[in-house]
């Protein structure tokens, strides 16, 4: 099913959905608003009148009007979660709402293929007077399930939100977190194609939280593609895979999630992030935003414990991670991926903790998780660090995406080779083989 929802301008060919595997793509979307509400409510009149006489909206900013999106272009494929990130009011909600059908764009427009699933605002929509079942079967219906195949998932949709007998109150007595959950439930009960996802997973408790982002996940290798609007870095790298800066209505820049990020927390704080040589500080989270489990700041030292700028080959060097646990965490494990920077695609070292049998478990409050590298193996160049902390519940709990450092050999002929080898040199007296030296 091609639904094409916003056509404004009718005789541009479609984009090749079928070809490029994409199913929504966002073509040249401007929105504009007016600060002044009797104004605003004067211009929407008009707008009426001229779509009702077949009169385009105006594509100028009348008194008091600013685009609130300008010329907004992106494309999600099948299986692809892109986050949009931005500061308030960089449009970002509005870009959902266009998206999902809720608010007409002044120019451009957006091409669905499939399902689409809107989690905007808490509750997704539900009506205040209705209970909480009845919400599922208008909210379900809405989504496109008829009323059998509702019935058939209702106590599923239920235990997932853990509302209970709460079920049959009406949704006013919600508190905004059960709302969410309900709203959240029921979106992933209609095998949706496309999910956009509004912030609401940030009012769960942090157990509700990972429940989410793990079906996520699972939605997510099913093919599942997601819009996610989030104000937390976690949430973001947990559960996307692109991202898409907006900045005063516009795309500043899109592709790598990781990198996305980093450029926006760049320009959100008035300083950048600390990024000095042999040392990463992630920006402070607040728990709201946490997993429960967060890294703090990752460095090298050496034997002495001494901050190390940058690493030797075939010298002692510990890799630390601080970690803050906002509770106590039952078992985690520490999963590191180098890469060399030449050689973007490859990893050169993959190290689990778990695979070398080492489950941590925390108390709330902070610690140091120190992995011991007797030699250095990696041979001299630019490299970057993925840090993740993980566990069986939860995809990861916290993840320093790229933590640069460098690699210096003492040999030259260590450029030559691939790695360092740790070695000893012996030589053994064959006249007298009792004797070595
Ligand atoms: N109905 C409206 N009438 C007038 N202005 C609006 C309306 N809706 C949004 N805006 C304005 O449009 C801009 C973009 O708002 P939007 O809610 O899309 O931003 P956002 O990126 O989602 O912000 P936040 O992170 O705070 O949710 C803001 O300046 C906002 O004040």
């Amino acid at each position: 099913m091609i639904k094409d929802i916003i056509t404004t301008t009718s005789a541009e060919r479609l984009p090749n959905l079928e070809q490029d595997n994409i199913i929504l793509s966002v073509e040249a979307v401007s929105k504009k608003f007016c600060r002044d509400l009797k104004r605003s409510l004067y211009y929407g009149l008009k707008d009426i009148v001229k779509e009702i006489t077949g009169v385009n909206r105006a594509a100028y900013l009348r008194k008091e009007e600013f685009w609130a999106l300008n010329d907004i272009n992106f494309s999600l494929k099948k299986k692809e979660a892109v986050a949009l990130i931005g500061a308030n009011g960089a449009g970002k909600t509005t870009l959902l709402k266009i998206i999902s059908g809720l608010i007409k764009p002044d120019k451009g427009r957006v091409t669905i293929k499939g399902r689409l699933a809107p989690l905007i605002g808490l509750g997704a929509g539900f009506n205040n007077i209705l209970t909480g079942r009845e919400n599922v079967y208008v909210n379900m219906a809405i989504l496109g399930l008829t009323q059998e195949q509702i019935t058939e998932r209702f106590e599923e949709v239920v235990a997932f939100s853990e509302i209970g007998d709460a079920i049959d109150a009406p949704v006013k007595t919600y508190s905004s977190g059960m709302a969410a959950r309900l709203g959240f439930a029921c979106a992933i009960h209609t095998d949706p194609d496309i999910l956009l996802i509004d912030e609401v997973l940030a009012v769960g408790d942090i157990k509700f939280r990972l429940k989410c982002y793990k079906r996520l996940a699972q939605l997510r290798e099913k093919g599942t593609s997601f819009i996610l609007v989030s104000h937390s870095t976690q949430s973001i790298l947990s559960t996307c895979n692109t991202g898409v800066f907006l900045k005063k209505g516009m795309v500043i820049t899109s592709g790598n999630v990781a990198e996305v990020i980093n450029q926006y927390e760049d320009e959100l704080l008035s300083s950048p992030i600390e990024r000095v040589p042999g040392r990463l500080k992630q920006p402070v989270k607040s728990k709201q935003d946490s997993f429960g489990l967060d890294i703090e700041e990752v460095y090298f030292e050496n034997e002495q414990g001494e901050l190390l700028e940058e690493l030797i080959s075939g010298t002692f060097t510990n890799l630390c991670i601080i970690c803050k646990a906002w509770q106590n965490i039952e078992s985690f494990s520490v999963r590191i991926i180098i890469r060399e920077l030449a050689q973007e695609n490859n990893y050169t070292l993959v190290i689990n903790s778990e695979d070398d049998g080492k489950i941590f478990k925390m108390k709330e409050g902070k610690a140091i998780i120190k992995i011991s590298l007797p030699a250095v193996g990696l041979r001299r160049g630019q490299y970057y660090a993925k840090i993740s902390l993980t566990s069986s519940l939860i995809y990861f709990f916290d993840v320093v995406e790229s933590f640069p450092f460098t690699v210096r050999s003492v040999s030259k002929d260590m450029i030559e080779s691939s790695f360092f080898q740790v070695r000893e040199w012996h030589k053994v007296n064959l006249e007298n083989q009792y004797s070595h030296e």
